[in-house]
This record gives structure tokens, sequence and C-alpha cells, in this order.
């Protein structure tokens, strides 16, 4: 085993970065191979409840699979993931993806809504998911289509609205379940710059007014300038660059 970057998680406690709710999902010393490619070599990361992080890094270094396992998505080789007091790396594939229904909510590159389903529907998939009716689901859906400035589109598919529009819609179907985590994987990386930046400001302004914590992959700092934090994956390891900066 490699020897792990640990300068963040080191001053983490005492500075209470971000809104100083408390550590809500922590990684430590993650290790992930994919054959002979070691895509994740001892990672370790925090983010606090209300508390906007960007994963920032060159290509193929890390990034993408480290949200996947601290999403429960993908299992690490190595090291855990604690959501709260749950060890999600010890879960059970059925309790992940209760967790992921119930708790996170994703956003990625391309918006990835459901073609035969209207953007409401879309909205509301993950509530329903979750067990809600239909009624329920979609005024809760609604609200946040609203919000995001897509509620004219919302009996429209997906295959009949832009591609800004379609990413709002995929950030009200990722808020609209009150998520505590939203995972975001390059959410802007199909827009232009003047609708990445709104969808930036809008996805950034309701997750600090509902306290969900945003793991946000990108390698664009116009994008990472939303975020409270930024975190750099180089070769399988991440390392706080905010905590540095501070430290020095
Ligand atoms: N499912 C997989 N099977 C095989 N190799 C994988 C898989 N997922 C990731 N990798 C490899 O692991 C390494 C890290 O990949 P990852 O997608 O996490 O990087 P990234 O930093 O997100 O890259 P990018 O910025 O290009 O999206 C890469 O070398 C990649 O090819």
């Amino acid at each position: 085993m490699t020897a792990v970057a640990h300068t963040a998680s080191a001053h983490a406690d005492s500075t209470g970065a971000g809104s100083g709710a408390g550590v809500l999902l922590q990684a430590e010393g993650l290790h992930k191979v994919y054959g002979t490619t070691v895509a994740l070599d001892g990672a370790d990361f925090r983010i606090n409840a209300g508390e906007v992080v960007a994963v920032m890094g060159p290509s193929g270094s890390g990034k993408s699979t480290l949200l996947h396992c601290l999403a429960g998505i993908v299992p690490p080789d190595s090291g855990t993931v604690t959501y709260r007091d749950q060890q999600v790396s010890s879960m059970s594939d059925a309790q992940r993806s209760a967790l992921r229904r119930g708790d996170f909510g994703f956003v990625f590159q391309f918006g990835q809504l459901v073609p035969e389903l209207t953007c409401l529907e879309n909205a509301a998939l993950p509530m329903r998911l979750a067990g809600a009716g239909r009624k329920d689901a979609e005024a809760g859906a609604k609200k946040w289509l609203e919000r995001l400035e897509v509620d004219d589109v919302r009996h429209h598919r997906p295959g009949q609205v832009s591609g800004g529009q379609g990413q709002r819609v995929a950030i009200a179907r990722a808020l609209a379940g009150n998520p505590r985590v939203v995972f975001a994987d390059e959410p802007t990386g199909a827009l232009d710059s003047l609708n990445g930046e709104r969808v930036m400001e809008l996805l950034t302004q309701a997750a600090r007014e509902t306290q969900a914590a945003v793991v946000l992959v990108t390698h664009e700092s116009r994008v990472a300038a939303y975020s409270d934090r930024e975190v750099v994956v180089r070769d399988g390891k991440a390392r706080d660059m905010t905590m540095l900066a501070g430290a020095v």
C-alpha cells in the first residue's frame, strides 16, 4: 500500500470546514483496482452537511471512481466509507441501493433522464421509487421544476427539451427527494458556459437551503468556483487544497 495524503483529514475536524454541522460522509484509505489499473490508491475524503466540495484532477486520476465509492455504487477493494454512523463499504447491495434511493441524489454529465417519461414524471421518479404516491411525488417534483425554471416544459419528454433544460430537470430530480448528499459528476460538462453557470448557481443555492452536501466532480475551475472547498485527486489519492492553502 502507498502512503496516503492525510493532510486534509488531520485538519478538517479542528477547522470544521463548511457548515460546521459535522462530518456527514467520510472515506478513509480507499483502494480500488480495475485489472491492472489502480483507480484509487488510498484516497481520503470528508464532507459536512450543507457543504459543496469540488473534486478536481486530471483525466483518469480517479475522480469518478471516488464518487462511485462514496455513493455506494462501487464497493472499494479496501478502505471505509462512512455515512453518518453507517459503514457504507460493508453494506449489502440491497442496503446500498436503499441508501442511494433514500438519502442520495445524482446528477450526471448527460442528465440521464428516462426518454419515455415526461420531465415531470422524471423529476418525480426517485420519490416514486422511494414509495411516495404519484400525486405527492409530482407535487414535490413540480416545486423543484419551478425552482429550476423549467416548469414550463414539465409535460415534454426529454427529447423535446434543450440540453440546459434537460440538465435542470435532472437537478430537480436529484433534489426533489430531499437528499442529504447530491453526487454531481461533470453536471455542466455538456452545457455552454452561460447555461453551465446558471445550473451551478441553482444547484448550489438549492443545496445550501436544504443543507444537502454536494460532491461535485469537475475539471473546470469556473465550475469549482461555486464550491466551498476543492479536493484534487491525482494518481488515486485525494488532497484537500483549501486545507493545504490554509496551512501555509
Ligand atoms: N469500470 C472500469 N473498468 C476498468 N477501468 C476503469 C473502470 N472505471 C475506471 N477505470 C479506470 O480507472 C482509472 C480512474 O478512472 P476514473 O473514471 O475514476 O477517472 P476520472 O478522474 O474520473 O477521469 P475523467 O476525468 O477522464 O472522467 C482510469 O484509468 C480508468 O480507465
